[in-house]
């Protein structure tokens, strides 16, 4: 059995009296790239908070490595975990290398001046914005601050990179590049994703939330069933030939209720 890098018993989140996550346990072993996906309201955002130590839980522990996280500290945290969420805020005057040079923050005094520039330009690299590097943050497009914020995580060089929705602001070519981009990086992820049909190609397990609760965690394949993806989404998954190239697609459809019964 592989050893786990990330561990979940029983967590819950309560706030005002009600469950915002329930219950949940999993496991993440190196090298896995975990998707949560579920309906607005689910408890995604709020259960990576918890498994990245942002939030505290309710109840339940996570583990890293064995070690209870909300007995690492913050700076400990960050040489082992990067968060990519959807309320950054970056200060809108600094310069996009600067920015992604705060990605080495936690890293301070452990290498060579040199070596620490090699790794921010590279990240910058990775993430397409060598162009870019100069600019400031206020003056990037939505998407490309997005790859500002993700350049800054993979600066960090984290063991988890946890993102919440990267893709929202970017155009569909993007989105996929985006997520090619990340599975490309060798690194145990955890996204919260919303556009289904990049799940499959990017995780290699799924867990899938409704009403604050995991209701599967499996592969791709096993996750994303007629069944379950209809229960919980209301919408169709067809499995279609390409039609040109040997390989299945995906499509998820939303019903359409006023089509006559065939
Ligand atoms: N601090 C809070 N106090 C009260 N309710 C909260 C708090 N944080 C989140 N919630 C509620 O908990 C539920 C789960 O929120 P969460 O952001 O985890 O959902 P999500 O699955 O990420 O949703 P979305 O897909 O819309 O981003 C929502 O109904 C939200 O309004």
């Amino acid at each position: 059995m592989t050893a786990a890098l990330l561990e979940a018993h029983d967590l819950c989140a309560m706030a005002n009296g009600r469950d915002l996550v329930q219950a949940v346990s999993l496991s993440v072993a190196a090298g896995d790239r975990l998707a949560i996906i579920g309906p607005n309201g689910a408890g995604k955002t709020t259960l990576l908070r918890m498994l990245s130590g942002m939030l505290r839980p309710s109840s339940g522990e996570v583990k890293l490595t064995g070690r209870r996280l909300d007995r690492i500290s913050a700076a400990e945290r960050a040489l082992h975990m990067a968060v990519v969420g959807q309320t950054d805020q970056p200060d809108p005057r600094l310069a996009v290398i600067d920015y992604v040079e705060l990605g080495r923050v936690p890293h301070a005094g452990l290498r060579r001046r040199s070596e620490e520039r090699d790794i921010v330009v590279d990240a910058l690299r990775r993430a397409g914005l060598l162009p870019l590097l100069g600019r400031t943050i206020g003056s990037l497009s939505g998407g490309e601050r997005q790859r500002a914020q993700l350049a800054r995580a993979i600066a960090q060089q984290p063991k988890i990179l946890f993102l919440d929705e990267p893709t929202n602001h970017l155009d569909p070519r993007a989105r996929g590049e985006l997520l090619e981009l990340v599975a490309g990086l060798s690194m145990t992820v955890i996204a919260v994703l919303h556009d289904l049909a990049l799940v499959a190609p990017f995780a290699t397990k799924v867990a899938v939330m409704n009403h604050a609760r995991l209701q599967a965690l499996a592969a791709p394949r096993e996750a994303l069933t007629q069944k379950l993806i209809r229960e919980i989404f209301g919408i169709d998954v067809l499995r279609l030939r390409h039609p040109t190239e040997d390989r299945e697609l995906t499509v998820f459809e939303v019903p359409n209720r006023a089509a006559p019964p065939s």
